[in-house]
């Protein structure tokens, strides 16, 4: 479990003593410095290191860092906001004891998420992981639930250092073949190595559809262990394969044509021990509230893919018929729904069951996009919102006069109308909070601005190495 409570000044209580101990147990261990991270509004994920002796240091009073990273873009050149943006002040950056673990891909590394405050010590309103806590606290306070969610991992194994940055994949077997495993199959190895050597619990590990793709999937954990875990797993991807000579991508769209890369959300709500996704009256076992959950997500979609979906390259990936989930509609294991609710498999189902959002990517920020996934799930829990008709099979083959009849809608189909929806989305934007709402909308812009007029081909290639 992770703490939900806010770092202060001097330390949380017992994290100094502790942050003594693990230090020289890490020191022991050959580890000489650790990655405090943080993932920005853009979705990249952003660092300072200290030597592992100033840990405790660093949990007692923090570690220094600008604000204005939270309206960097993905190409480093910065926007502003009324609050944001601007060069002056700082931040300190407090280490989650709870997630610090050495880095098995990054020998004489640990790693740790941070959270952020003010020098005053309050709450830095542009912190996402803050957010995320916060949204946690309150459904816990409210509405007596708990979350268990995880984020699946997918992307692209190119070689390195390859001229003009262009993408070649580094394994050419066919999608999901045993060639490809075979080709990366070192690398994948040392992967599962050292995801275990760190903790990880890994699900599953496969080649996936498009070219020299993989996908991994690793179990639930309560909503910010499970954001905080995704940002190690890819920093593990991305440093294992580094030692291969790989180079890896996680962007939506590595190429502009074909399927992308997706960060699907898995999660499902919990009230003392009981999954509302099982068990239930209602469809495929799904309790009322549960179904209100699933119908608040479906409900704010246009305005979520704002954050679920937050690149010019998203909408790349974002396309119909290419598994990214881009109809406004549920079904039971649609893959073409952009929620998907998975029932597990008999026997299995008071543990497994939970619902999948699809029109997610990496280039989300994980905590950003949990707080805002969990923010319209209680929304519609709490007004009872309708679950409208399932849907099977592919929207896109549907007639669109029966698909719109049945309120499906066609995701948005660039960032810029995905921030109008978001702009117009009050709920989420609360959520985030102003700072942290204006910021989402100031970035995407930027980003938009960023690349207008370029084709197709060229914005893949703007972030294909971003991510
Ligand atoms: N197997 C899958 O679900 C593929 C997902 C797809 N790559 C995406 O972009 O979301």
């Amino acid at each position: 479990m992770t703490t939900l409570a806010d770092p202060v000044p001097g330390g949380r209580p017992g994290d100094v003593e502790r942050a003594t101990a693990l230090g020289g147990e890490l020191s022991g261990r050959g580890v000489h410095g650790v990655v405090l991270s943080y993932v920005d509004t853009a979705g990249v994920c952003r660092v300072k290191t200290i030597p592992t002796a100033k840990l405790a240091s660093a949990a007692a009073w923090g570690v220094g860092m600008s604000p204005v990273f939270d309206t960097f873009l993905a190409n480093d050149s910065i926007v502003a906001t009324d609050v944001l943006g601007s060069p002056d002040g700082d931040l300190r950056l407090y280490p989650d004891l709870d997630q610090l673990v050495a880095l098995a891909g990054q020998p004489g590394w640990a790693w740790a998420p941070v959270d952020r405050i003010t020098q005053e010590g309050e709450r830095h309103p542009g912190c996402s992981r803050t957010a995320l806590r916060r949204i946690v606290a309150e459904a816990a306070e409210r509405h007596g639930l708990s979350f268990r969610a995880g984020i699946e991992i997918e992307w692209s194994v190119g070689q390195g250092a390859v001229e003009g940055g262009e993408f070649v994949p580094a394994a050419t077997g066919p999608a999901y073949s045993a060639t490809r495993q075979v080709e990366l199959s070192a690398y994948t190895a040392d992967l599962l190595a050292a995801l275990a050597a760190q903790g990880v619990e890994v699900e599953q590990l496969h080649p996936e559809y498009a070219a020299g793709q993989f996908e991994i999937s690793v179990g639930a954990l309560d909503p910010v262990a499970a954001a905080d875990r995704s940002v190690l797993v890819r920093q593990t991807i991305r440093a294992v394969a580094g030692r291969h000579g790989y180079a890896v991508s996680f962007a939506p769209a590595v190429l502009a044509q074909g399927v992308g890369n997706g960060g699907h959300i898995h999660l499902s709500a919990w009230r003392e021990g009981v999954n509302l996704h099982s068990g239930g009256a209602g469809r495929y076992g799904m309790t009322a509230e549960a179904e209100s959950f699933a119908a608040g997500i479906l409900r704010r979609l246009p305005a979520l893919t704002a954050v679920t979906a937050p690149s010019p390259a998203s909408y790349l990936r974002l396309k119909p018929s290419q598994w990214a989930g881009v109809f406004t509609a549920w079904g039971r294991e649609t893959r073409e729904a952009a929620v998907r609710i998975v029932t597990g498999t008999a026997g299995l189902r008071e543990q497994a069951a939970n619902l999948e959002v699809k029109p997610v990517d990496l280039a989300a920020n994980p905590y950003l996009a949990l707080t805002c996934v969990i923010a319209a799930g209680l929304d519609g829990l709490s007004s009872n919102t309708p679950l409208p008709e399932e849907i099977t099979g592919d929207p896109a083959r549907l007639d669109p006069a029966d698909t719109a009849a049945r309120g499906v809608r066609r995701l948005p189909a660039s960032l810029p109308e995905a921030v109008e929806e978001f702009r117009k989305d009050e709920r989420l934007r609360a959520a985030l909070g102003p700072v942290l709402a204006d910021a989402v909308i100031a970035v995407r812009q930027g980003e938009s601005e960023a690349v207008e007029g370029l084709d197709d081909e060229r914005v893949a290639a703007a972030y294909r190495w971003k991510y």
